[in-house]
């Protein structure tokens, strides 16, 4: 059986942090990142509210996205080794269809592109009140620094539209309360893979 499961959410919720102790807990897992997918630069436009659009679906190449998830589902083994992860034998058996494979995808919009939505098991949303979004995020160094007046200025309405138009489609997403401690939320999420999997 295979296994694609969605860590997504706001900027700063923690996506990366679950994420990273997730794969380590399953051996063999596998990880799509969605920052991998975010276009130069100079492709990115700026928008009526001044800033250059980063935090809308179009600054991301999702088809790129997609046919790399969709490589993983066609061959989970090569997809693992070609990414320097190390696979168990029995995964490497010619059977290894009756084998368990998981791979998670995260990032901060992956419930707004329908392509992407349909291959997932279990969509997870990790959420944390403005103020501690906005805190984290001032602390945080991206590959292109975030110019003065950026969050309030275009990520939390872009946030905020995103998250509206995800609640007002069909996708089921399973919320995370993002202040509970690394440990809790790993728990929490690595107890119901656990279960997932068992049933
Ligand atoms: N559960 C948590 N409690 C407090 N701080 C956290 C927690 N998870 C992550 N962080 C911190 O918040 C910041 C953003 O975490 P990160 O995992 O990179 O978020 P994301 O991938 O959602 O943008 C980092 O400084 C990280 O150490
Ligand atoms: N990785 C990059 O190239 C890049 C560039 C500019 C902004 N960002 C920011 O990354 C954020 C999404 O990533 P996180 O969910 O990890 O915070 C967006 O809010 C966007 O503003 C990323």
């Amino acid at each position: 059986m295979k296994y694609i499961i969605g860590i997504g959410g706001m900027t700063n919720g923690g996506k990366t942090t679950l994420t990273n102790k997730l794969v380590n807990a399953f051996p063999g897992c596998c990880v799509v990142h969605q920052d991998d997918f975010f276009k130069p630069q100079d492709q990115i436009p700026v928008g009526e509210d001044g800033f250059k659009q980063w935090d809308v679906m179009t600054s991301l190449d999702m088809e790129a996205m997609v046919n790399t998830v969709k490589a993983w589902l066609e061959n989970p083994v090569k997809f693992a080794r070609s990414h320097g992860i190390q696979v168990s034998p029995e995964l490497e058996e010619p059977d290894s269809e009756e084998q368990t494979h998981i791979l998670i995808v995260e990032g901060f919009l992956l419930y707004n592109y329908r392509p992407l939505i349909e291959l997932f098991s279990h969509c997870y949303y990790i959420v944390v009140p403005y103020e501690e979004c906005k805190r984290r995020r001032s602390t945080r160094k991206y590959t292109v620094p975030d110019p003065p007046g950026l969050f309030d200025g275009h990520v939390w309405p872009m946030y905020l539209k995103y998250r509206r138009e995800m609640e007002s489609s069909p996708v089921e997403v399973e919320y995370l309360d993002g202040l509970k401690t690394r440990e809790q939320l790993f728990n929490q999420v690595y107890e119901a893979i656990r279960n997932m999997l068992n049933s």
